[in-house]
């Protein structure tokens, strides 16, 4: 048989199985050298058979309950998965698809007696499983994720999150410099916040000005924080938790003299390349913000979080995570509020933002944040900003961005964000 499509294939089944029963995420999987044995094109085909199989996780198991008696073993029941996401969902010829997922099946010593399976049940698949696909409802998340966020926002909001996380996400892009230029230059459109979006990219690396470090990407969402933040030439700011360093190019290319700092010596190597491909200073170091010292003008707390605002990009998310570790990352925000507050220079202020859909993690943060120092206040004036949509206005002060949020254009990462101000 045709052996094309196999390493691809089996490279997608090992990631999904990992994600799906080990609870490891796509990105980490991949830094551990994961696709490094394929060949580029390879790369980018196992990962995009992996995020739509996630993407439509929901369709896939639907279009198999019909068909199976009782569910097979994780392996195998992922090689199914895969198989019909295939077939139904990206319309590929069947006969291959079965043909390679029964050989990868075969080949595998613990789940070979079930290639038998495999084969009959895809098959079912060949002529009319991609009208089923399409009729399906949008694919739901996972409940332990779906039921909070659905509780924050209502039925008819959650729909609509997860419309977009199903169709996932541009390619948006940070321009160093003129933003303008650079859409017409990379024919992208340029957004109403100032980043570049491109919808069809390829392969970024690839893009012109990528070498030149004209510009770095960076969702339209996670842009927001810097520009609310308005360092100046010359400030002396402080990026608390910075890697892999989007907000700290873009307060270093605004001129200021930025401190970033990051827990991960691991992760601060990629703002280390970042500065250095964008031609960009900062002070990059490692350490730990619940212990750095010093003054600023200005800090971006951009805290750890349980990143449910990237599930567009990251559809692994809700399968590798049960939320079990989201308390101690909000008990966390709260003392990193604290200590950030303690740092500022007086007159000073602090961006606090997170990527995450749980109010927990931003609107309740501020809210608390507010009851516990009667000598903080949320800088509302933001709201008014002529870029910022009304929509986005949250009641204590700050901004609440959601996927849902500008369909037409190719929706945006779910972010919270709040500029603080130290009164005494
Ligand atoms: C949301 S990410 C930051 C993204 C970054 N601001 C950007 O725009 O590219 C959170 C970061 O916080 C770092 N971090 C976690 N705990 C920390 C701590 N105690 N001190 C400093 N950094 C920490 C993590 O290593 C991670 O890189």
């Amino acid at each position: 048989m045709d052996q094309s499509g196999l390493a691809p294939r089996r490279t997608a089944l090992y990631l999904l199985d990992q994600i799906t029963g080990e609870g490891r995420l796509m990105a980490e999987l991949i830094a551990n050298g994961v696709l490094e044995r394929l060949a580029p094109e390879d790369r980018a085909r196992a990962q995009s058979l992996v995020m739509d199989t996630l993407r439509g996780m929901e369709r896939a198991d639907r279009l198999l309950q019909k068909n199976l008696n009782r569910q097979p073993g994780l392996t195998v029941m992922n090689a199914l998965r895969l198989g019909v996401t295939e077939i139904c969902g990206r319309k590929e010829a069947a006969y291959g698809v079965v043909n390679s997922y029964v050989e990868i099946i075969a080949r595998n010593k613990r789940a070979s007696q079930m290639k038998g399976l495999v084969n009959a049940v895809l098959r079912k698949y060949a002529d009319d499983g991609a009208e089923a696909w399409d009729k399906l409802r949008t694919p739901r998340t996972p409940k332990w994720l779906r039921d909070p966020l659905g509780e924050a926002w209502g039925a008819k909001v959650m729909t609509a999150m997860e419309e977009a996380h199903f169709k996932g996400a541009p390619l948006d892009l940070t321009a160093k410099g003129d933003a303008a230029a650079l859409a017409e230059r990379l024919g992208g459109e340029l957004l109403p916040t100032g980043s570049v979006r491109l919808q069809d990219p390829g392969q970024v690396t690839a893009l012109d000005g990528y070498e030149a470090g004209d510009w770095w990407v960076q969702d339209a969402a996670a842009a927001i924080p810097a520009r609310l933040l308005n360092a100046q030439k010359g400030e002396d700011v402080l990026d608390l938790c910075s890697a892999p360093g989007g907000k700290t190019l873009q307060m270093a290319a605004a001129g200021a003299n930025v401190t970033a700092l990051d827990i991960s010596e691991e992760r601060l190597k990629r703002v280390h390349e970042n500065l250095e491909r964008c031609g960009l200073t900062a002070n990059a170091m490692q350490g730990d913000a619940l212990e750095h010292e010093g003054r600023y003008d200005a800090i971006l707390l951009d805290a750890p979080c349980s990143a449910t605002g990237t599930i567009r990009r990251h559809p692994d998310l809700p399968y590798a995570k049960d939320g079990s570790g989201f308390f101690a990352l909000m008990e966390l925000q709260e003392v990193m509020i604290d200590r950030a507050l303690s740092l500022l220079k007086p007159g000073g202020r602090l961006v606090y933002c997170t990527c995450s859909l749980l109010p927990d993690e931003g609107e309740v943060q501020i809210e608390e944040l507010l009851d516990r120092n009667p000598n903080v206040r949320v800088d509302s004036s933001i709201q008014n900003l002529p870029w910022v949509d009304p929509a986005w206005r949250s009641p204590e002060g700050g901004l609440r961005l959601r996927p849902d949020f500008w369909p037409e254009r190719g929706g945006m990462d779910g972010f919270y964000m709040a500029v603080l101000r130290p009164t005494a």
